[in-house]
């Protein structure tokens, strides 16, 4: 072995049951380098990592640090081996304060005479953060005070306080805005010149090669082959990543931005948590994107147009389809020339008016973890799979099968539960159960978050489908990109308020989006 190898992994295997997530890997991270794992979803990733991290038990297979056999049992063991992981969800308990989320297990390092010194325990905390650049924060808060991207910082806060060695990165830069990305790779860097070892897992490319030294690829479970920077070609990852070519156009491909001029859903000057005095219309098969800094307001827009927002100010209205028990909802549609505004108040208005909406914070607000593939694809389209007031099981099981086949949704079959999946194919379905339900108006936030190149390249299709049947769809990214790909017009937000405005055009790019947002 090579003397400066600090993490070895020979013929690792994980099996769930019957799935073998992870099979007979072989793995070395050294000091001083950055290493990337990539793979299509569910092909391992974060199986290998949470092996590496004691989080899952090895089933088959060995581990060595530094040449010496490691085996932890569980995560207190791998950090005392100075090994440090920022997992792919949130990896906080909502319940519990920001300071004991980043000392929890670890509550002894505190004890004075038999009591724990709290005052010192709130210290390091708020030192902590300082790696994060979140000062001020009162950390006896809860954690659930926090939005998603700062609960994200507060996790690689508790990673980088205890000085790993080894920092394990998992898919955790698509969950952070812009300066969080910078952020973050500020850190691996700096933790490479001080000769420490990093993994990182990322489904963007670009990123991977500008950050990463090497590159491991995973397909099915299995180590498929290794790339040096030297080596680096985008083409070639990507083919043996997914064992084929992978061409054609990401985006759509047309420039001409053109939607109905009927307003389906209107933002009239609204305060509300984060935003001011907001005015914006969502047309008729309009993609209309939405970016920004993640402090920008973007995320509570998104809320809001979901009726998940009190507002201080104004009002959000959908125009809504006449409601009718004799007419289907399509010939409702067709028939009604001037739908009347109804206020957008509460979740359960947006639900009657057809709304669907991606939460960024999937686990927590779009899926129910604890249910099955079917049930939680299903349970959006209920109205539609009802007969005579019952669910027919059949459509039910139609709907998922169609959306699993659709979405190339991982899984050993539609009654396992969505809690076993891997973060991508999670995401699959918090999209797939809004597509093809009925649901006219569709608030996306961070839709492709976590989901590797193929199926990204499926989402934007089905979208731009969707567009053209008529489909109003409000994406929210961090993804300048993905907004200049596929919107027919951006918004860019700044401290809350629409600070630009931008028309589908041939011409735009990051930077010009850039300027709009700090
Ligand atoms: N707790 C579990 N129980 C059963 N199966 C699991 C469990 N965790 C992961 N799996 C399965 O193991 C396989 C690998 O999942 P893993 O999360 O490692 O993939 P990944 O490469 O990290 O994917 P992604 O890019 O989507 O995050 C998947 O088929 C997944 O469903």
């Amino acid at each position: 072995m090579e003397s400066n190898v600090f993490l070895e992994t020979v013929g690792l295997t994980k099996k769930f049951e019957e799935t073998i997530a992870v099979n007979n890997v072989n793995l070395q991270v050294k000091l001083g380098e950055i290493r990337g794992l990539i793979g299509e979803n569910g092909s391992g990733k974060s199986t290998v990592s949470s092996m590496i991290c004691g989080i899952h038990p090895v089933t088959n297979g060995e581990m060595f640090i530094n040449g010496e056999k490691y085996q932890p049992k569980n995560p207190l063991e791998a950090r005392d081996n100075k090994i440090s992981m920022i997992v792919q969800e949130t990896g906080t308990l909502n319940q519990l304060p920001i300071v004991d989320n980043i000392f929890l297990g670890d509550e002894a390092r505190f004890r004075k005479n038999g009591f724990i010194d709290r005052s010192k325990m709130i210290r390091e905390a708020e030192k902590a953060l300082e790696l994060v650049d979140l000062d001020g924060l009162d950390v006896t808060k809860s954690i659930s005070t926090l939005d998603f991207e700062e609960r994200k910082l507060v996790e690689i806060a508790r990673a980088l306080y205890y000085n790993p060695t080894l920092f394990i990165v998992d898919e955790t830069t698509t969950a952070l805005s812009h300066e969080g990305r910078e952020m973050i790779h500020k850190i691996i860097k700096k933790l490479k010149r001080e000769n420490k070892a990093v993994l990182f897992i990322s489904h963007d490319l670009p990123e991977l090669i500008s950050v990463c030294d090497a590159l491991t690829i995973l397909r099915d479970g299995e180590f498929i082959t290794e790339f040096d920077k030297k080596d680096f070609e985008e083409d070639r990852i990507k083919q043996s990543m997914v064992g084929r070519k992978i061409e054609g156009d990401f985006y759509r491909s047309d420039y001409d931005g053109n939607f109905d001029s009927q307003v389906v859903l209107s933002v009239k000057n609204v305060s509300a948590k984060k935003l001011k005095d907001i005015t914006l219309d969502l047309h008729k098969g309009e993609i209309l994107g939405i970016g920004g800094l993640s402090g920008s307001g973007m995320h509570e827009l998104g809320k809001l147009m979901y009726g998940g927002l009190k507002t201080t100010q104004g009002e959000v209205f959908v125009y809504g389809e006449e409601k009718s028990p004799f007419l289907k909802s399509s010939t409702r549609n067709k028939s009604e020339k001037n739908p009347k505004p109804i206020p957008l108040r509460t979740i359960k208005i947006a639900i009657d008016n057809k709304i669907g909406y991606v939460s960024k914070d999937r686990d927590q607000e779009t899926l129910i973890l604890d249910a099955s593939v079917k049930d939680n694809l299903a349970i959006s389209a209920l109205d539609k799979l009802k007969k005579y007031g019952f669910i027919l099981p059949g459509s039910e099981r139609r709907f998922a099968e169609k959306q699993i086949n659709e979405l190339n949704i991982k899984c050993r079959n539609m009654n396992q539960n969505v809690r076993e999946l891997s973060g991508g194919n999670k995401q699959k379905i918090s999209f797939g159960k809004w597509i093809g339900n009925n649901s006219r108006i569709l608030i996306l936030d961070s839709p492709t978050r976590g989901v590797d190149v193929g199926v990204k390249t499926t989402m934007y299709k089905l979208l731009y489908d969707l567009k053209k049947q008529g489909y109003s769809i409000l994406i929210i990214s961090e993804e300048l990109q993905e907004l200049i790909g596929m919107s027919d017009r951006i918004l860019m937000m700044k401290e809350g308020r629409i600070n630009k405005e931008f028309a589908r055009n041939k011409n735009l790019n990051e930077s010009t989006l850039i300027d709009y947002m700090i």
